[in-house]
C-alpha cells in the first residue's frame, strides 16, 4: 500500500497556503493543500444530494440517495458497483492513512507542542447501535479516554445533549461540547477545574440559548408528525433535535424525508442536515462543531499559538466541520473513523472505535515515554 508521508510535495504548497492566510505556523502542518479528492463519484454524487437536502432543493429521490449513503453497508455496495473495492479502498488508504500506521508521523508532527484532544462519541468511543440510549461505550474505551485526559486537555465534541453525552462518558475531567458544539462546558471535576488555565474556570458557552423554546416546539411537532412512521424516532438534544430512521423500512425513507422537511420549513430560522441515519435539526447560526473547536483552543489559552497540536478524531459529516477547521487553521490532525472510502477533509483514518482506543493508549504510552526520557 502507497503510504503517505508528512513531507509530501503538496505541502509546499500547504506552507505556502498556511503563510498567505497568515498562519502562525506555515511549516507545520499535516495537511497537503488543496486538499486531496477521493474521487469517489457515488460518495460525491450521495454527498450533493445530502447538500441539496440541506438546501431544502432535493427531490424525493434526492433524498432517498443521500440517507443510503449514510448507511455503511448502502455505501459499500454501492461503491463497490462503481468500482473494484480493494482498488478503491487501497486508494482511499493512501489518501488518508492509518493514524496508528503513521503514528511516528503523528507524534513527530507535536514535538514542541501540546496536544490537544478533540473526541466525538457515537461511531468514535461507542460502536453505532440501532437504539440512541443504547450507545454504551466500554470500560476498556473510559479507561483509555481517562488517561488521555491525565496527559493532555481532552474534549468530547458531540450532536448529543451535553447531558446526555456526559452520563454515557461518565469523566468529571474532561470539556464537553454537545448539541453540536452549541452547549459548552469545562471539566466539572475540582482536581481538573484547579489544572485549567485561570480564565477558562468554569467556562460555559451556549450560542444558541435563545433558540430554547423553538426547539422545544419542533422536538413536538416532529414527534407528532413522524409518530405514524414505525421505527422513526425523536431524540431532543436540547439545541438541536435529531430524526432517527435506523429502524425505518427503507420503502418509507422518502415518506419520512418528506414529513421532517415539512415540519422543518414551519421553521425559517432552523436548518436540516444529515448524520449516519439520522436527519439532524438545528439553528441556521454559524456554529458548529469547527467553531466549537476554535472556542476551546481559545479557552485553553491558545488563541493563534503555533505550539499547539489538537488532534480531532470522529466519523460523522458533522465532525468534517471541525477537519475543515484544521485544514485551514494548517494544524492540527484530523482523524475520521470509518471501514469504508468517504469523502472527506480529515488525513487520517481509523476503521472502528476498537483501533481508536489503540490509538489513543498508544498516545499515551508515548507521551509516558518521552516526558521519562526528558527527566534522565
Ligand atoms: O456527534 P456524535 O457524538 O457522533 O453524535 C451524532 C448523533 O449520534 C447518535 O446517533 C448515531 O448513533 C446512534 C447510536 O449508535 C445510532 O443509532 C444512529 O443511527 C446514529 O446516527 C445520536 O443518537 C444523535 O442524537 C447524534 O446527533
Amino acid at each position: 500500500m502507497a503510504k503517505a508521508s508528512v513531507v509530501v510535495p503538496e505541502q509546499v504548497g500547504a506552507a505556502a497556503a498556511a503563510a498567505q492566510v497568515g498562519c502562525p505556523c506555515p511549516g507545520t502542518t499535516l495537511f497537503p493543500y488543496p486538499p486531496p479528492r477521493a474521487g469517489i463519484a457515488v460518495r460525491r454524487k450521495c454527498l450533493q444530494a445530502a447538500q441539496q437536502l440541506e438546501l431544502g432543493a432535493g427531490l424525493r429521490g434526492g433524498w432517498v440517495e443521500s440517507m443510503r449513503a449514510s448507511s455503511p453497508t448502502h455505501a459499500k455496495a454501492a461503491a463497490a458497483l462503481a468500482a473494484g473495492v480493494d482498488e478503491e479502498h487501497a486508494a482511499w488508504m493512501a489518501r488518508h492513512p492509518s493514524a496508528l500506521g503513521e503514528f511516528e508521523k503523528v507524534v513527530a508532527a507535536s514535538k514542541g507542542k501540546q496536544i490537544v484532544m478533540f473526541l466525538d462519541y457515537d461511531g468514535t468511543l461507542s460502536p453505532i447501535v440501532d437504539d440512541p440510549d443504547a450507545a454504551f461505550m466500554s470500560e476498556t474505551m473510559r479507561m483509555a479516554v481517562r488517561s488521555v485526559a491525565k496527559h493532555f486537555p481532552t474534549a468530547i465534541v458531540s450532536g448529543r445533549c451535553r447531558d446526555k453525552v456526559f452520563e454515557f462518558v461518565k469523566l468529571a475531567e474532561l470539556y464537553y461540547a454537545g448539541s453540536h458544539g452549541m452547549d459548552i462546558k469545562g471539566p466539572a471535576s475540582r482536581h481538573a477545574a484547579a489544572k485549567s488555565p485561570p480564565h477558562n474556570k468554569g467556562v460555559l458557552f451556549q450560542p444558541a440559548s435563545e433558540f430554547l423554546p423553538m426547539i422545544e416546539q419542533v422536538h413536538q411537532r416532529l414527534e407528532q408528525a413522524t409518530s405514524s412512521i414505525p421505527g422513526a424516532k425523536v431524540e431532543n438534544n436540547k439545541f438541536c433535535v435529531s430524526v432517527h430512521f435506523r429502524c425505518v423500512d427503507e420503502k418509507s425513507w422518502g415518506a419520512l424525508a418528506e414529513t421532517v422537511r415539512r415540519v422543518v420549513r414551519e421553521f425559517p430560522r432552523l436548518r436540516l442536515s444529515q448524520g449516519r441515519m439520522v436527519f439532524e435539526v438545528r439553528p441556521t447560526i454559524k456554529w458548529d462543531k469547527g467553531k466549537a473547536l476554535e472556542f476551546l483552543l481559545d479557552s485553553l489559552g491558545f488563541a493563534d499559538c503555533s505550539d499547539v497540536l489538537p488532534v480531532y478524531i470522529g466519523d460523522d459529516r458533522t465532525d468534517e466541520d471541525a477537519f475543515k477547521v484544521l485544514r485551514r487553521r494548517g494544524q492540527g490532525v484530523g482523524i475520521l473513523v470509518s471501514k469504508h472510502p468517504k469523502e472527506t477533509t480529515a488525513s487520517f483514518s481509523l476503521q472502528e472505535p476498537a483501533e481508536v482506543m489503540k490509538f489513543l493508549l498508544r498516545l499515551v504510552e508515548w507521551n509516558r515515554l518521552s516526558r521519562a526520557r526528558l527527566r534522565l
